[in-house]
């Protein structure tokens, strides 16, 4: 009979879509155009060629939400940051078919980049390395961004949760920043206008915590990002406050646009353990001095390639004993570290992240859901 999900999600998405057709993201028109790329035949036809491409980004957008009803009904304080973050991934490699186990399984499909679970002030980039004992409590805002790829189509979105009441300015200030970059974001519109249009929203807003208001601040040195297949930084940036370069969004090309929103210094600057990691795509071939740091980079080649990757995924291949090796090919510019990116102590931080597709017939939301 008809294949529903379960509760944690485990029936893979292709067995929910059997004729592999998948759910359309939200299609928004081009705001500056007048409709003349949703008829124009060229662009329709030129939609039309990329179907293998849009449904593998479906599949993986769908596998993105299915995760994010198991977040919203199971994420609790109370819980480790590392039960949280097993549960989105075991549920995004069930979802996706791909367990990450066998070499290059991972490359095939499965988690995107590293779970990130960043907590008040720390803005991005943080999930718990082993023997992380941190416990969510009632006054954390906790920052969920997480990846689902589909043979390297990587979809990131992020959401942020609160159990107290009194964050709310903050993460309607963000969320609305979100969506009025995602507004704004389309062919030909350049980035530092997206910028100014996102930190008007944003800094419209103040919150009122425990007596002081502070107005939110957007976080000037984080940006939203292009994304390129296999790649989650392609190398273009949507910057989220005004006077940002002129570079222009191009037909084509997919972008995460990401807010930030924090009643700190609204910058931030890289502090903590360091947890996540990628393989540079123009990485050098230096002659490796340390033994672990061959095999190391062999096992990161063959089971992550470009997309990147956590110290719990290199746990959980076996390897043991690797940080020597990690951080040699760290400073030999072959893998390049991600740290925690933190505001000042005692801050909060907020995010909401939307990867859109710029079709040449259309803007699509391709990981909107009803949840955000
Ligand atoms: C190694 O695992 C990852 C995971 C995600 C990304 C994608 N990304 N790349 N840069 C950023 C991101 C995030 C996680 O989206 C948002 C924060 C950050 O924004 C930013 O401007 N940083 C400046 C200080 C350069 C990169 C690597
Ligand atoms: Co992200």
């Amino acid at each position: 009979g008809a294949k529903v999900q379960s509760d944690p999600p485990r029936v893979p998405v292709s067995q929910l879509f059997p004729n592999n057709v998948y759910p359309v993201g939200e299609e928004v028109e081009y705001l500056n155009d007048n409709a003349y790329r949703t008829t124009n035949e060229e662009k329709r036809h030129l939609d039309r060629m990329n179907n293998d491409f849009l449904q593998e980004y479906r599949q993986g957008a769908e596998a993105h939400r299915q995760v994010r009803k198991w977040c919203h009904a199971h994420i609790k304080p109370g819980m480790s940051l590392t039960e949280i973050a097993e549960g989105i991934e075991d549920s995004t490699r069930a979802l996706t078919g791909h367990w990450g186990l066998e070499e290059g399984d991972n490359i095939k499909g499965g988690v995107g980049f590293p779970t990130g679970l960043s907590i008040n002030h720390i803005a991005a980039h943080y999930t718990p390395n082993a023997g992380n004992k941190w416990i969510l409590g009632e006054k954390d805002v906790l920052k969920v961004d997480y990846g689902v790829h589909v043979n390297g189509r990587i979809v990131d979105s992020a959401f942020t949760l609160a159990w107290d009441s009194k964050y709310d300015n903050l993460l309607a200030a963000v969320k609305d920043a979100t969506n009025t970059g995602i507004r704004e974001a389309g062919i030909d519109v350049r980035v530092c206008d997206i910028g100014a249009a996102i930190q008007e929203t944003m800094e419209s807003y103040e919150v009122e915590l425990d007596g002081k208001t502070y107005p939110v601040k957007a976080i000037r040195n984080l940006n939203g990002h292009d994304i390129i297949q296999h790649s989650i930084h392609g190398g273009k940036s949507v910057p989220i406050v005004k006077g940002g370069d002129q570079t222009k969004m191009e037909e084509g090309e997919i972008f995460a646009i990401e807010t930030f929103g924090s009643t700190g210094r609204g910058y931030v600057n890289e502090d903590l353990e360091c947890s996540h990691y990628a393989m540079r795509s123009d990485a050098p071939n230096v002659a490796l001095r340390v033994q672990s740091a061959r095999s190391l980079l062999n096992v990161i080649k063959k089971n992550f390639g470009t997309i990147p990757f956590c110290r719990r995924y290199l746990d959980r291949l076996g390897q043991e004993k690797y940080l020597l090796g990690l951080n040699n090919l760290v400073s030999s510019g072959i893998v390049e570290a991600y740290p925690p990116l933190v505001d000042t102590k005692g801050s909060y931080t907020a995010q909401f992240e939307h990867t859109i597709l710029l079709r040449p017939t259309v803007k699509e939301v391709i990981s909107r859901g009803d949840d955000y």
